[in-house]
């Protein structure tokens, strides 16, 4: 669970008083979620999230907001922010960068695995929002690409065991000849897992957490989904999950001949991120009131199990 930091009723008020959103009835922190402090805020004018930006500095979350409500404008499903009397999307509430986006309806799926119409869904929904994106201006390098990988890996380093560590050099050397710019992309979510996806009557009704959000490979943003929504516990592919992913994405966005062969290192790439995202969250933890530590050795599994395949 994660809420860094409380929010007093005082506070609160004093950061409505500067949007036309009526009289807050009720904030409640959400559990889920690891990178910010987030609520559910209750007003009489209807139910919003309020973000308090814990990790992110302040000059960055523009590009965010940004983005989502570019995609939101042509209709993908994503949280919209609201925008202040002033006309700003970014304020300031107990010394945190904090904004309120819209609530989206439905729930994400929790303890069992997606079936195949999901994993269809949450395909063709990551296509069109890779085509929503590709007139978006604002430029942002992927903040967890490759070279926050190598950085990342240089800083854990000494806290690994020795297992790790060589897995983690071996990794580095193997995966620093891909290419990277090299085929189709543009803005990618880059952490579409099933928890950032709401589902209401079996369709997709809402795409939250654009935080990791920026420019890389499409592909590689596919290859993040087939890891997070098509892995079975022992880290390996479910291969027909896989094929319904691709299949579903690619009846929108066809895949060009050039990532054909990246399909496999891309999902190897991926899996060496989040199990560094996670072994950071794990050896760098940050001071908070409820946090949940996703388990590293989950994405190390599906890591060993993609270097069978290239
Ligand atoms: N716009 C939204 N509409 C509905 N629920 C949301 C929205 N934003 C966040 N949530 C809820 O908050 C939880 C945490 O949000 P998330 O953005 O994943 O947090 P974090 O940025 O801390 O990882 C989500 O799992 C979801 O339940
Ligand atoms: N999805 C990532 C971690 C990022 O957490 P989120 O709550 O921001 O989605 C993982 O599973 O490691």
């Amino acid at each position: 669970m994660s809420v860094y930091t409380d929010v007093s009723a005082p506070a609160l008020a004093e950061f409505l008083s500067h949007y036309d959103l009526g009289v807050p009835k009720a904030l409640e922190g959400i559990g889920a979620g690891t990178e910010n402090s987030n609520f559910f805020l209750q007003t009489d004018s209807g139910r919003y999230v309020l973000t308090l930006f814990e990790r992110l500095p302040a000059a960055e979350i523009p590009y965010y907001l940004h983005v989502t409500e570019w995609l939101s404008q042509r209709g993908i499903p994503c949280p919209a922010p609201v925008h202040a009397r002033d006309g700003t999307i970014l304020r300031e509430l107990c010394d945190k960068p904090a904004a309120i986006v819209h609530c989206l309806p439905g729930a994400s799926i929790v303890q069992r695995c997606p079936s195949d119409s999901e994993v269809a869904a949450a395909g063709a929904l990551l296509a069109r929002m890779h085509l929503a994106g590709a007139d978006f201006a604002e430029r942002h390098p992927n903040p967890a690409g490759w070279f926050w990988c190598q950085h990342t890996a240089r800083r854990l380093s000494p806290k690994l065991s020795p297992a790790e560590r060589a897995l983690l050099v071996e990794e580095l050397e193997a995966q620093k000849a891909w290419p990277r710019d090299k085929v189709p992309g543009g803005v990618i979510h880059a952490d579409l897992f099933p928890d950032n996806v709401l589902f209401q009557d079996d369709a997709i009704s809402g795409v939250i957490d654009f935080y990791y959000a920026g420019d890389d490979a499409w592909l590689y943003d596919l290859a993040i989904l087939a890891n997070a929504w098509c892995s079975l516990t022992d880290g390996s592919l479910d291969k027909h999950r896989a094929a319904t992913l691709w299949r579903a994405y690619a009846e929108i966005r066809p895949i060009e001949r050039a990532e054909h062969g990246l399909w496999f290192p891309y999902m190897r790439a991926a899996a060496l991120r989040f199990w560094l995202l996670r072994l950071e969250a794990r050896h760098f933890p940050r001071p908070g009131a409820m946090t949940e530590c996703r388990d590293p050795e989950e994405y190390r599994r599906i890591l060993a199990c993609r270097r069978e395949f290239c």
